[in-house]
Parts: C-alpha cells; sequence; structure tokens
C-alpha cells in the first residue's frame, strides 16, 4: 500500500496564555491508500480536531501534513478548497443535510458546487449512490422526513459524490441505534472495498471500532496505540 497521507510532529494549540489548550503535542499518523481505520481517544483528547486538520479546514499551530503528494501546510486557502472538494468527503454525527432539499438534491450539492452546476452525470451517479444506500425509493423525499438512520446514509452518500479519496467521518454513528449504526458501517465497508476509497472514522464505540481494520488511539495528544 502506498501513503495516502502523512502527518508530522503536529501541534495545535487553541487560544493563547492562561487559557491555552494544548490538544496535539508531536503526533505522527500515516494513512495507507485503501486503509478503513477507526480513531479511538477520550473525549476531549483531539478526535474532532485531528480530523479538522487532516480535513484541511483548520491549520495545526505546527507540524507537516502531506497528502496525495501536496504539501497542504504550504497551500493557499482557494488551493485547499479546491483540494478539498475533489479528494475529500465528510460525515457529521449530525449529517448537517440541507432539510427541504430532496436525498438527491443533497448528494449532488458537492458535485454542484465543483462544477457550478447541477449535470446529468452527476445526478445518475446520486441515483446509483442512493441505490447502494437502499435508498432507491426515498430519492426525491426531502430529508427532513426521512428517519436519523436513512439521513445517514444520505450524508454517507453525498460525502462520496465527487469519488473522494479520503472520507472523514467524525462519530458518524453516534446518534443512531444498533442496526441503523451496524448497516451503515456495512455501506461503508462494501464502498471500501468496492472503490478502495479510505475512510478515517472517530467513535466511542468498541463494537464500531472492531469492524474497521485498524484501531488508532489518540491519548496526550500523540498517537498512544
Ligand atoms: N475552537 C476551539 N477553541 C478552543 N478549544 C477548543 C476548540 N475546539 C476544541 N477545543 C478543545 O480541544 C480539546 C479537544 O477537542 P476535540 O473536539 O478535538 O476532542 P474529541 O476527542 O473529538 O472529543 P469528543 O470525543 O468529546 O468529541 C477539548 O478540550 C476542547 O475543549
Amino acid at each position: 500500500m502506498s501513503a495516502l497521507l502523512e502527518v508530522r510532529d503536529l501541534f495545535k494549540t487553541y487560544g493563547t496564555g492562561d487559557t491555552a489548550t494544548r490538544v496535539l503535542r508531536g503526533l505522527n499518523l500515516r494513512l495507507e491508500a485503501g486503509e478503513m481505520a477507526a480513531l479511538l481517544g477520550p473525549s476531549g483528547s483531539g478526535k474532532s480536531t485531528l480530523l479538522t486538520i487532516l480535513g484541511t479546514l483548520t491549520k495545526p499551530t505546527s507540524g507537516s501534513f502531506v497528502m496525495l503528494g501536496n504539501d497542504m501546510i504550504a497551500a493557499g486557502d482557494k488551493e485547499l478548497t479546491d483540494f478539498r472538494n475533489a479528494h475529500i468527503g465528510f460525515v457529521f454525527q449530525f449529517h448537517n443535510l440541507l432539510p427541504d432539499f430532496t436525498a438527491l438534491e443533497n448528494v449532488v450539492f458537492p458535485s454542484a458546487v465543483r462544477e457550478g452546476r447541477e449535470t446529468p452525470a452527476a445526478r445518475a451517479r446520486g441515483r446509483d449512490l442512493l441505490t447502494r444506500m437502499g435508498l432507491a425509493d426515498r430519492i426525491n423525499f426531502p430529508t427532513a422526513n426521512l428517519s436519523g438512520g436513512q439521513k445517514q446514509r444520505v450524508a454517507v452518500a453525498r460525502a462520496l459524490m465527487n469519488s473522494p479519496e479520503l472520507v472523514l467521518a467524525d462519530e458518524p454513528t453516534g446518534n443512531l441505534d444498533r442496526a441503523s449504526a451496524m448497516q451503515v458501517m456495512d455501506l461503508i465497508g462494501q464502498i471500501n472495498r468496492d472503490e478502495g476509497t479510505t475512510f478515517l472514522i472517530s467513535t466511542h464505540d468498541d463494537k464500531i471500532a472492531g469492524l474497521c481494520q485498524r484501531q488508532i488511539v489518540v491519548g496526550d495528544g500523540v498517537v498512544t496505540g
């Protein structure tokens, strides 16, 4: 396997002086292309912080970060936005779907942002992804009318829209019952196997982590296991 991304000696401090919170303190991590990895660690250990850095949404205080051969620290805002739209998908605990938009409109949204319009090819991929997520009969439903598990499957489909190499998922099943959580993880596993998409999934749930090939544990600002 080849490295999809590598961070070295990553530090992240929020605030300054007496109120400074030193979250990451020299963290090293390498993710191989095609991995499906769980990100574990106590509450406040910096899992979300690490995901936002890897997602290029936040810059670290210091350290190096290379993804797909690009220096993500040196890159400017415009480059990072374009890179993110092309290569990274996100799934959050609270899915962040547009409630009045249909499932298909939500899924196609990242492509519409990238292309400047909704293309027929994007709509076809959106339909295909929703069908793979078991939502063929919900394609034209406003997402406000879907169940929590269905919304989360729409969010996974949306994250996959632009065929990203990496999907970062921050407690994607944190809000779901066990059966829905397992279904979402099953679908993520299928996409990982079929398309080689790399997944990094933060979770507090050992069962969810056990479904991943690799478990990465964060503590005291570094990877401890
Ligand atoms: N924007 C911010 N400004 C100041 N402090 C922050 C900010 N974001 C996070 N923190 C602090 O950084 C620490 C790590 O937070 P983070 O959300 O990364 O942890 P986590 O491991 O994802 O936690 P959880 O499992 O509870 O979601 C916490 O102490 C948090 O209060």
